[in-house]
């Protein structure tokens, strides 16, 4: 009878452990087969259904702007718009007669710019200049105006980078250093910063502000700063931080319902010269030289931790998954943690890995698709 008794509870607790085991092995195996099925482009009606379990079923978006600020990553997150559009046959906002990558650099559109500044929508009969999916072109923020152009519901994202090294990251590849006399690469920029040059650029001073709204006569303006910061955090939905990037991402894609397989990045444009450390002199320097940037900078870093905290462990889960996901892809394409640059192109843009290829790439074949004669 003891004996029985014994057996009896070794026996429970061995169903009990099984059960657990199960459990978890069923929802660990359900998250990767959704993944895994996320990436044969099936992703928005099965991810409801997988992550219906931890938080609210949603609708995967497709109508973006993305404020395409410069030395900021932005062509990565650009490069990510363009793959998930061109898979859906999305329409974007390009300019007609820039053929190399459909930008207006730190161009302002109006009430009064012409509508045929931009390639028309996709299948439309008739030529129409309205109801675009996405934006993600360099061109100065303005709200109101791209609100008569887009489709309406559009999410407005933009992304900024800690000012110092946006600030000398621009610096260099701008080529702002040989506008001015120095020995080292910190006497230019400091010589830079002492002269006037940098008016003659939009590239060197505030360049995010500068982007988001702000006049360069505004540049030493509290007042101005501020309210740009206030109009913004209204304006905006999301605002990436590229210090942080695959944390943004994970924002991203829960700001767009998207997969993680959909924000899966490969990084561009990191081709700028070797960067000296900056001196506690230089950064100083640097604060007062791009006040509108540095503030702009910190009030949104700020807001962005504590989006990222109102998240909770679930953030923290989807980050983990995320960074499985992104080496995952990579190791399928590349057989490495990144794309290699002698990865060898096919030139069929709806092959898995070639998507992954680059923004450029990406945008040649979008231009072209929504070029016609109007
Ligand atoms: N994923 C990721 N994480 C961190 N940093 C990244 C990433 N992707 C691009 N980059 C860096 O961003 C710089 C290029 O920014 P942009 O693409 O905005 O440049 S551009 O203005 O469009 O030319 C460039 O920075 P610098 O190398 O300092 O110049 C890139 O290296």
């Amino acid at each position: 009878m003891k004996v029985d008794t014994k057996v009896f509870k070794v026996i429970t607790l061995s169903a009990c452990i099984l059960i657990l085991v199960y459990l978890a092995c069923v929802e660990d195996q359900t998250v990767r087969h959704l993944i895994m099925k996320s990436w044969e482009g099936n992703s928005s009606v099965l991810r409801d259904f997988s992550e219906s379990e931890t938080e609210q079923p949603c609708t995967p978006l497709s109508n973006v702007v993305f404020i395409k600020t410069h030395k900021t990553g932005s062509t990565t997150i650009q490069s990510i718009l363009y793959r998930y559009g061109l898979s859906r046959n999305l329409s974007f906002v390009f300019r007609r007669q820039n053929k190399r990558n459909g930008h207006i650099p730190y161009g302002h559109i109006t009430e009064s710019t012409p509508r045929k500044l931009f390639l028309p929508v996709l299948e439309k009969v008739n030529c129409s200049y309205k109801g675009y999916n996405i934006s993600a072109i360099h061109v100065v923020h303005n709200r109101p105006v791209m609100e008569t152009y887009m489709n309406p519901g559009s999410k407005y994202i933009t992304i900024l980078r800690n000012p110092a090294s946006q600030l000398m990251s621009a610096f260099l590849f701008f080529h702002l250093d040989r506008k001015v006399k120095g020995n080292s690469t910190e006497l230019k920029l400091i010589n830079f910063m002492n002269g006037t040059t940098w008016k003659k650029s939009p590239y060197g001073r505030n360049g995010q502000s500068h982007y988001l709204g702000l006049n360069q006569s505004d540049f030493d303006n509290h007042t101005k700063i501020k309210e740009m910061i206030q109009t913004l955090s209204k304006e905006l939905h999301l605002v990436l931080i590229s210090d942080y990037f695959e944390e943004s991402l994970v924002l991203l894609k829960h700001e767009l319902c998207w997969s993680f397989g959909d924000v899966v990045f490969t990084v561009q444009n990191n081709r700028s010269r070797p960067k000296p450390p900056l001196s506690p002199v230089l950064l100083q320097k640097m604060r007062s030289f791009n006040y509108a940037d540095f503030l702009l900078y910190e009030h949104f870093n700020r807001t962005f931790w504590e989006t990222i905290k109102k998240k909770g462990p679930k953030f923290w889960r989807d980050l983990r998954e995320f960074k499985r996901v992104q080496n995952e892809t990579m190791q399928k394409c590349f057989n490495s943690s990144t794309m290699q640059p002698t990865f060898n192109l096919s030139g069929d843009m709806n092959s898995f890995c070639e998507q992954y290829a680059g923004s450029a790439r990406l945008f040649e074949y979008l231009f072209d698709k929504q070029t016609r004669k109007c």
